[in-house]
């Protein structure tokens, strides 16, 4: 489902109308001081007099941000439970940009809702605190009219944080609703004297991300000291922007004219690629029966740049492909259908159980394709650092899409940047070294070799690679850029100096994907 759109999608009861505020214009916002006075008259009223109950999509909105606080994902958890409360369209809608609004700005909404409170928010009951960010979401990001967002929030906190935290509640929507955002974020910033970390807590990310991308944007060659801050501010608010809903279409599976019958856009980056601009990716049925996929753009290119990479003269034949850690299959699926029709055998491995059986769903329209052309793709579950070491110089092609912190791709996971620490990126650094290790040794002599990430942090990337090649004199590192090439089969820009690729949200509209091309000699 689409994250996009809530309360953009339309009017549904408005300011004095006794609706509950959805779907208001920006334009049609109270000002500051009617919203002032809008929010004074309600909070007169005692919280007993309002509403006692929300609607289902903004009750929904906070199981899901209680179920994120034990540890569940936004975008697993929130399709589940809307199919489970059977809501649909615009309210689902509505209840998507409620739950990953609140949640991406719920670093920014805390440091308000502290000023509000007039207490550290680790003083607020977590549940309560739930209600306040979506509350706060509802005034400050959204287009909800001040009286509905005051009033509906209150209804919540009464039925699901109890009567007493419901004034709290009420109180603290009524300060906040004093402000306009870029109010607030005066106010929070104000102390705060490195503009990085005023920067971080603008755009709610953990200052640490904040900075590590920082040193990626200049370690890659996107920007310089001396303009990084324009180039990270544009990547943080990207990092807010809910993410379009972009298609593949698996070649020999599938067509981009089959998508766009189904409402899809052809893409201007990736030539086998499309976007849905509103709709239920899964109501399509190439993307049902898996000949089709919801995949980013980036991830698209970078599948298509390892195949069309060229093999040394010293390479005997493309003769096997192989995915070193595919699950769930998102590459495999390109790759695969691209092996399909070379005749090519590919082999998908990934370490979980679970995610090899993802694989192999991911894969099925594949495998029967591959059945009929008398080709071969097959799903293996093991550790892919064994796979050189058992598969010596067996493989013309290796993709090691390795683990990663995912800080390429916040903007589809609200939850993300909270949840990772610094730690984990020092944490993943054995591991990405040993994938690509093994990746190397599986490559046959004039083979290539792929190592990406979903995360730009540089010591998830080039310096991975670096110290790798150090230890090696069997391969070379190719310039990779000219293998990116857009829809129209122009030279994609923007992508560093070489030799490898850096994808950016804010450059590309894409995750920000990091590739690196090695040939094996
Ligand atoms: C970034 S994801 C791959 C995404 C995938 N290429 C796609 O496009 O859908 C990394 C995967 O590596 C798997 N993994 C982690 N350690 C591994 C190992 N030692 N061997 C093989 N796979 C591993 C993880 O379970 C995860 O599924």
């Amino acid at each position: 489902m689409s994250e996009t759109g809530a309360a953009g999608q339309g009017g549904r009861g408005g300011h004095g109308q006794g609706g509950d505020g959805r779907g208001g214009r920006r334009g049609e916002r109270q000002r500051p001081a009617a919203r002032e006075r809008s929010a004074q008259h309600r909070s007169s009223q005692r919280p007993s007099e309002r509403a006692r109950r929300t609607d289902p999509a903004r009750l929904t909105a906070y199981t899901v941000m209680r179920e994120i606080s034990q540890g569940a994902y936004a975008n697993l958890a929130l399709p589940k439970l809307l199919r489970e409360k059977r809501i649909t369209g615009r309210d689902a809608g509505f209840a998507t940009e409620l739950v990953y609004g609140a949640t991406r700005l719920s670093g920014l909404y805390d440091a308000i809702a502290a000023r509000a409170a007039d207490r550290p928010v680790s003083s607020i009951d977590p549940r309560v605190l739930d209600t306040i960010r979506l509350g706060a979401h509802q005034l400050l990001g959204m287009r909800v009219p001040t009286h509905a967002a005051v009033d509906e929030t209150v209804a919540l906190a009464r039925q699901v944080n109890g009567a007493g935290a419901s004034g709290f509640v009420n109180a603290v929507m009524r300060r906040i609703s004093e402000r306009e955002l870029a109010e607030w974020v005066e106010i929070v910033t104000s102390g705060i004297t490195d503009p990085v970390e005023a920067l971080a807590l603008r755009t709610s990310h953990p200052a640490w991300v904040a900075k590590a991308l920082r040193a990626a944007l200049i370690g890659h060659g996107a920007a310089t000291a001396a303009d990084v801050e324009g180039a990270l501010t544009a990547l943080l608010e990207a990092d807010n922007a809910p993410a379009k809903v972009s298609l593949v279409a698996r070649p020999g599976l599938s067509t981009l004219d089959e998508l766009v019958a189904a409402g899809a856009v052809p893409s201007s980056t990736s030539p086998v690629g499309a976007v849905l601009p509103e709709g239920d990716p899964g109501a399509i049925r190439a993307v049902r029966e898996g000949r089709a996929a919801v995949q980013d753009e980036g991830s698209q290119l970078l599948a298509l740049a390892l195949a069309a990479a060229p093999l040394s003269s010293d390479a005997s034949a493309d003769e096997r492909w192989l995915d070193l850690c595919a699950g769930p299959g998102g590459k495999a699926g390109l790759l695969a259908a691209l092996a399909i029709e070379r005749r090519i055998p590919f082999v998908a491995n990934e370490i979980s159980e679970h995610r090899a059986d993802l694989v192999r769903q991911t894969l099925s329209a594949a495998r029967a394709a591959a059945a009929d052309a008398g080709s071969t793709i097959e799903v293996r579950h093991g550790d892919g650092r064994l796979i050189g070491e058992a598969d010596p110089a067996a493989y013309s092609r290796v993709l090691i899409d390795a683990p990663c912190t995912g800080l390429g791709a916040l903007r589809r996971r609200p939850e993300a940047r909270w949840r990772r620490t610094a730690s984990d990126v020092a944490a993943l650094a054995g591991l990405q070294r040993e994938l690509l290790v093994s990746g190397i040794d599986a490559a046959a002599p004039g083979g290539v070799v792929g190592y990406a990430t979903c995360s730009p942090h540089l010591n998830e990337t080039r310096f991975v690679v670096q110290d790798v090649l150090k230890k090696r004199d069997d391969v070379e590192v190719v310039d990779a850029r000219e293998l990116f090439r857009d829809a129209s089969g122009m030279p994609l820009g923007g992508l560093g100096d070489g030799p490898y690729v850096q994808l950016w949200p804010h450059v590309h509209g894409t995750d920000a994907m990091f590739f690196a091309l090695l040939r094996k000699r």
